[in-house]
């Protein structure tokens, strides 16, 4: 596998990928044309902040699986692209916070002391107390847009400043501000009218994007002050430019341009304005952890195992993950097994998770039911990722419902697939702690472990049936591992589930379908 690190990460994180064993090409600052002409022989792509993910590159990019983001912005990651492709994008969300909260202390108290200029003013030799008179902190109102990580760290932190602080994002629960102390506020605009200082840590998005403009601004206390080490943009630039202008606004701080990497902005010119360039995650420590966490996030994303912080999968933490594990397995297993029996198009899946696994996260187990049912068809091509995509693009509906009691097991998970030829049903259930069994298809009871190499077959239940069929396998030079047979309750048919040691081939399955008895027979490998 060859992965491409195009923009520096910490040397802990190239260190364990060149490890693995992994083909670790660094081409940090590569031109865009160059970027696109080699893109193509890399299983992974590692990026920060600046390269664009995008439709032209995917295009390029024939043999992408994982796009790693050392960091925690996606914003240059289109996601749909990657997604019906297939390729798993994975982020470090956690690594970087404490560093992106601190800067924007910094930010704040360099703008509200004047720091960087009296700097500048000493350091040309000179000498003028009157020029930097600041404000406190102390007793002021913080508005803080988006509380999520970086913003509820920022809240807990100018609390011990003696800050009383607001915030507007209606996605958090209340519970979370009451927990943070932190006052809700249900409007943005009440925000403005409120804030001394007013902080954005919302992700750039289609509603957040000059989220805070020029009708904001006309609602502000007059000498308000903004800080943006977010993403540029979501403070609009040019309305930032014109309220610091016409005295509106008394500061910006600002880690983050619309048009970075490119310094072009205006509000570089404004002596109100304190800039640095995107350095909100610049720290040894950030860069340390992302560095690594973005490396173990590429080897086992591209081992197909389902990263915690994939950001186009649900997201899950890890000790979900590994509870979730063995169900996983189970689902995929039952999907597996549909397309080698049955070719009928699939119109609709309804999936019932039972018992105990119906408290667990069923988007993620529906993918992996997906996933089992589409390798048979598509290989290596499906993956968590795109499994869904690929069934929604085939017009196929996909119910999915619980169901508290689970007959005879903890767990177990039942699908029905309908299509223009009737109903296909088949329960699987999960036995001790992580042993998935077949225990029904088409009203057939089994208590059968689907591994390695299966026969079905279905026969006439007549007396020698069993003989019959083990002298065809030995015949076929076919080794039989384990039997089960299952009696139809309404037909004079029986079903019964092999396992053996060796694929059985074309040909052998030929001679079994024609032997006398037996009704029908299909090779499985699970
Ligand atoms: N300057 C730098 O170097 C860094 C910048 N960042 C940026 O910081 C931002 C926040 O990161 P996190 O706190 O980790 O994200 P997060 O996902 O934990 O929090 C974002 C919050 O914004 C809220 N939100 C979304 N849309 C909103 C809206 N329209 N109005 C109000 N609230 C809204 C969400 O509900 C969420 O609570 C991101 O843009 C990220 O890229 C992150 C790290 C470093
Ligand atoms: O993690 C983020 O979202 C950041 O903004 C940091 O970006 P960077 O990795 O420093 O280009």
């Amino acid at each position: 596998m060859k992965i491409l690190i195009a923009e520096h990460i910490a040397d802990e994180g190239i260190h364990f990928l060149k490890q693995t064993g992994f083909n670790v090409d660094i081409k940090l600052k590569l031109s865009r044309e160059a970027l696109l002409d080699c893109i193509g022989v890399y299983d992974a792509i590692i990026v920060r902040s600046v390269t664009k993910v995008n439709e032209e590159l995917y295009e390029h990019a024939t043999n992408l699986k994982v796009v790693g983001r050392a960091g925690n912005g996606v914003d240059n990651i289109e996601m749909d692209g990657a997604t019906k492709r297939g390729i798993i994008v994975v982020n470090t969300p956690d690594a970087n916070t404490v560093s992106a909260a601190e800067h924007t202390i910094g930010l704040m108290l360099s703008m509200c002391r004047n720091i960087p200029r009296a700097n500048a003013h000493i350091k040309s030799k000179q000498w003028d107390r009157t020029l930097f008179r600041g404000v406190e902190l102390m007793d002021k109102t913080l508005g803080i847009v988006g509380l999520g990580r970086i913003g509820s760290m920022v809240a807990t932190r100018m609390q011990s400043f003696g800050m009383n602080v607001i915030a507007y994002d209606p996605y958090i629960r209340r519970e979370r501000f009451d927990q943070l102390k932190v006052t809700r506020i249900d409007e943005l605009g009440e925000l403005m009218r409120q804030s001394d200082i007013v902080t954005v840590h919302t992700p750039k998005t289609k509603e957040t994007l000059g989220i805070i403009g020029a009708e904001e601004f006309k609602l502000c206390k007059k000498g308000v002050r903004v800080v943006n080490c977010a993403r540029g943009g979501i403070i609009d630039e040019a309305a930032l430019h014109e309220a610091l202008e016409n005295g509106t606004v008394a500061g910006a701080a600002i880690d983050v341009l619309k048009d970075e990497p490119h310094p072009i902005s205006p509000l570089l010119d404004l002596d109100q304005t304190v800039i640095t360039p995107h350095l909100g995650a610049d720290t040894y420590e950030a860069q340390k952890n992302v560095g690594e966490a973005v490396a173990l996030e590429v080897f086992e994303a591209l081992q197909g195992k389902l990263v915690a912080n994939a950001v186009n999968l649900p997201s899950l933490k890890s000790q979900e993950l590994e509870a979730l594990h063995p169900y996983l397995k189970l689902a995929e297993y039952i999907g597996k097994i549909y397309h080698q029996i049955r070719r009928d198009a699939v119109q609709k899946i309804e999936l019932i998770y039972k018992g105990e696994v119906g408290k667990m996260d069923k988007t993620t187990l529906t993918l992996a039911y997906l996933k089992g049912l589409y390798e048979i068809i598509l290989e290596d091509s499906v993956n968590y990722v795109n499994a869904r995509y690929i069934a929604e693009s085939r017009g196929v509906t996909i119910v999915e419902g619980t169901d508290t009691i689970s007959g005879n097991y903890t767990s177990s998970i039942a699908a029905k697939i309908h299509t223009a030829n009737g109903i296909f049903t088949l329960e699987g259930a999960l036995f001790g702690k992580d042993e998935p069994r077949i225990v029904d298809m088409n009203g057939y009871a089994f208590d059968v472990s689907p591994k390695g190499n299966m026969l079905l077959i279905e026969n006439i239940d007549q007396p020698g049936m069993i003989g019959k069929i083990g002298l065809t396998l030995g015949n076929e030079c076919i080794n039989i591992s384990t039997m089960n047979v299952s009696l139809s309750k309404t037909s004079a048919n029986a079903l019964m589930f092999l396992t053996v040691d060796a694929p059985v081939s074309t040909e052998s399955l030929e001679v079994i379908r024609k032997t006398d008895g037996i009704k029908n027979a299909w090779s499985l490998k699970m």
